[in-house]
């Protein structure tokens, strides 16, 4: 195609960036390929930034998580069928965590692909995208290009926050049509996600609910770290003295270890609340589908929530705010002040006393050094070194998450960032670059060295962009632990085997960065501070005790003859 198009014509490529421009969207991640390598080229001429990757599944979550971190939809560009569907699994995974992204996929050629007549990479894509993203459209004249952009970008971020599929046909990018046609195309979105306000009967009914709690708790999910309502939620919960526990990626929204938070006793927390505020989380597998025994069966439920068919999802709620939360955390905070609305401190006192039971237990493990390193010995180090420090902290696995979310404590909002809501291992790199080149700030990923694998390639991508990425991978030689040792056949290892004797760090040498082996504490401890102050890409294997560890969701043993010894 011509690129340089005379002066009274534009064409699709030049409206899908002027589009994403107008409406401050300044970065694509993705891989190139026909029909889209143009299309990542001039928008990087035109001043945007595109993050080249090795690999869809990480670009989408680098999208993903800038768009949780931004609330502006993070945008993945991928090239048709085997690019588009590798982007698809990270659309529907951000999908499912309510994370604003647009994929952005070139397709083939529409007569050829309705015909089925075998067209290069022919595949229906707007229609296999549909059952796992918000809203998928197809635009196939360049003067809808406006529309299109405009309206993935609303429906991404209003009402619950979502994906969105946008098919790009080739034929699209590559037509001509009159400049100022084109111009006058563009749409500039007003107010795209307009907070809906929740009514005055909603916040009475959930105020004299909780004005009659004996046991209140407010559950904060990453909803309400999304929402970036970071004062209003916190005077709410100080100002009632109502205890809180935050879920995984609410952690920082109070400082972890905040007088009032639950979080060190959370099973006594779940069994005796009588009256639950959600924030921004649903009562999903997280959170025993709220379900006894975990729960009380006469507990009442207190609900905000942006997309109202979610409420008796799981428990009836008594008291659904159907809103947006920053709204519904306001008009809360001026209700229970005018009712002089107050949690009972015995039940604060309840909580503390298995708090401190519960912190002393972790305490005496964290203070325990094993040789080799357990889980706990290196998150302890760990833990040292990052005190005190501004990071981002990205984290997957499954001890690895587990240990991790328990050990490290966060002190601001939206700094943790991990496998949510389907658990899905090997976002951890595409969260660290997203989250590297959206915030310009320091990353530490703790990585399972099972979850590491999912993406590892980008130790290149990480390098290229000089980004101030530091992976830690815990090598227990295995998924959950390293000692599998049941063999089907005798010969091939366990299943959950990996090589304990793996060097991780020799891969990002590969491309330049800095590698350090950790086999006992001191040796992690100083390479952690050695990598951070060089505040350029690093990697640490930290070896960890293939023996600890617990395997999730597995047979109590295998049949006797199936549990082949290991060599
Ligand atoms: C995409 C995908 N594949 C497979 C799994 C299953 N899975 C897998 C493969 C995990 C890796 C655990 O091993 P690890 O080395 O990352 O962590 P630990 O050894 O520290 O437990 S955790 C888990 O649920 C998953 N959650 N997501
Ligand atoms: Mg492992």
């Amino acid at each position: 195609t011509d690129q340089t198009a005379p002066s009274t014509l534009t064409d699709g490529f030049h409206l899908v960036i002027e589009a994403l421009k107008l409406n401050n969207i300044s970065t694509m991640f993705g891989v190139v390929g026909i029909p889209i390598t143009d299309l990542a080229r001039l928008s990087q001429a035109e001043g945007m930034r595109f993050i080249s990757f090795r690999h869809e599944q990480p670009a989408g979550y680098a999208a993903a998580i800038t768009g949780y971190l931004t609330k502006t939809p993070g945008v993945c560009l991928t090239t048709s069928a085997p690019g588009f569907l590798n982007g698809l699994v990270a659309a529907a995974n951000a999908n499912t965590n309510g994370f604003p992204m647009i994929l952005i996929s070139g397709s083939s050629n529409r007569a050829i692909v309705d015909l089925q007549q075998g067209d290069y990479e022919e595949l229906d894509q707007m229609n296999a995208a549909k059952p796992f993203v918000k809203a998928a459209y197809r635009i196939d004249r360049p003067e809808d290009i406006g529309t299109g952009v405009a309206r993935a970008i609303r429906t991404a971020v209003s009402g619950r926050p979502g994906v969105v599929y946008l098919d790009l046909p080739a034929a699209v990018l590559s037509a001509t049509v009159d400049a100022q046609v084109g111009q006058a195309s563009l749409i500039k979105v007003v107010d795209a996600a307009a907070p809906q306000r929740p009514t005055d009967e909603a916040i009475e009914r959930a105020v004299s609910l909780l004005a009659t709690a004996k046991h209140p708790l407010i559950l904060l999910g990453k909803g309400a770290a999304y929402a970036q309502a970071d004062s209003a939620i916190r005077d709410l919960i100080e100002k009632t003295g109502i205890p809180f526990l935050p879920m995984s990626m609410a952690k920082g929204l109070l400082p972890d270890g905040h007088p009032l938070s639950a979080a060190s006793a959370r099973s006594l927390a779940l069994a005796q609340a009588d009256v639950v505020l959600l924030i921004g989380a649903r009562l999903n597998w997280m959170l025993a589908h709220g379900k006894a025994p975990q729960w009380s069966p006469t507990a009442k439920f207190i609900q905000i929530e942006a997309n109202p068919s979610e409420f008796d999802s799981n428990r009836p709620i008594s008291a659904p705010v159907p809103g947006d939360i920053g709204e519904a955390v306001k008009a809360l905070n001026a209700a229970v002040a005018s009712k002089g609305v107050k949690a009972d401190p015995a039940w604060l006192a309840e909580l503390n006393a298995k708090r401190e039971q519960n912190v002393a237990k972790m305490t005496a493990r964290l203070e325990k050094v094993t040789d080799p390193m357990n889980f706990f010995t290196a998150l302890n180090v760990i833990k040292g070194v990052l005190e005190g420090r501004d990071y981002y902290l990205v984290n997957e696995g499954a001890n690895t998450l587990d240990v991790t979310r328990n050990v490290i404590d966060m002190k601001l909002p939206r700094r943790r960032l991990d496998p949510g809501s389907w658990g899905t291992m090997g976002v951890g790199l595409g969260y660290a670059i997203g989250a590297a080149v959206t915030t310009g700030k320091p990353i530490v990923a703790i990585e399972g060295d099972s979850a590491f694998g999912f993406s590892g390639m980008e130790m290149e991508t990480i390098c290229r962009y000089k980004l101030p990425v530091v992976v830690i991978v815990f090598n227990n030689g295995g998924i959950y632990r390293g000692d599998d040792v049941n063999r089907g056949n005798g010969t091939d290892p366990g299943v959950t085997r990996l090589d304990a004797s793996a060097h991780y760090e020799k891969i990002i040498e590969a491309f330049g960065g800095a590698g350090y082996d950790a086999q006992k504490p001191e040796d992690l401890k100083q390479a952690l501070e050695t990598a951070l102050a060089s505040g350029k890409p690093a990697m640490i294997n930290c070896v960890i005790d293939p023996h600890v560890g617990t395997e999730s969701g597995h047979l109590s043993k295998l049949n006797p003859q199936s549990a082949v010894k290991a060599p």
